[in-house]
C-alpha cells in the first residue's frame, strides 16, 4: 500500500502549488472557468491523465466551479500519487 506523505511532505508539495490547500486529508483546488462547458472539458481533460495513472481525484462541478480533490482512498490521506495528480492537474489548469 502506498504510504503517507509526512506533515513535513506535504507542507513542501503546497509550497509548489500555491492555489492548492490542505482540507480534511486531501489536497484541494478550486478552479473558475468561464462557464459550465470550459469546467466540463476541464473535467474530461483531468479524466484523461486520472486513468492513465489510475489515481483518481474527488471532482465537484457547479455550474462554472470545479472543485478538485486529491487523496488516496486505499491508504486514507495524501500520498506521493495525490501530490504528482494535483501537479498534473495545475498544469491543465493553468491560465486560470
Ligand atoms: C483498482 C484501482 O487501482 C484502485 O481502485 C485505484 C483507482 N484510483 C484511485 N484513486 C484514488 N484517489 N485513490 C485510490 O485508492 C484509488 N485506487
Amino acid at each position: 500500500m502506498a504510504e503517507l506523505l509526512s506533515d513535513q511532505e506535504i507542507g513542501k508539495t503546497l509550497g509548489t502549488l500555491p492555489r492548492w490547500r490542505l482540507n480534511e486529508g486531501g489536497l484541494v483546488r478550486v478552479a473558475e472557468l468561464a462557464d459550465f462547458t470550459q469546467a466540463i472539458a476541464v473535467v474530461n481533460r483531468v479524466a484523461e491523465i486520472a486513468e492513465a495513472a489510475d489515481h483518481h481525484p474527488d471532482i465537484d462541478i457547479r455550474w462554472n466551479k470545479v472543485t478538485f480533490r486529491c487523496t488516496t482512498h486505499s491508504a486514507n490521506g495524501i500520498t506521493a500519487q495525490d501530490a504528482a495528480l494535483a501537479a498534473q492537474i495545475e498544469t491543465i489548469l493553468q491560465p486560470t
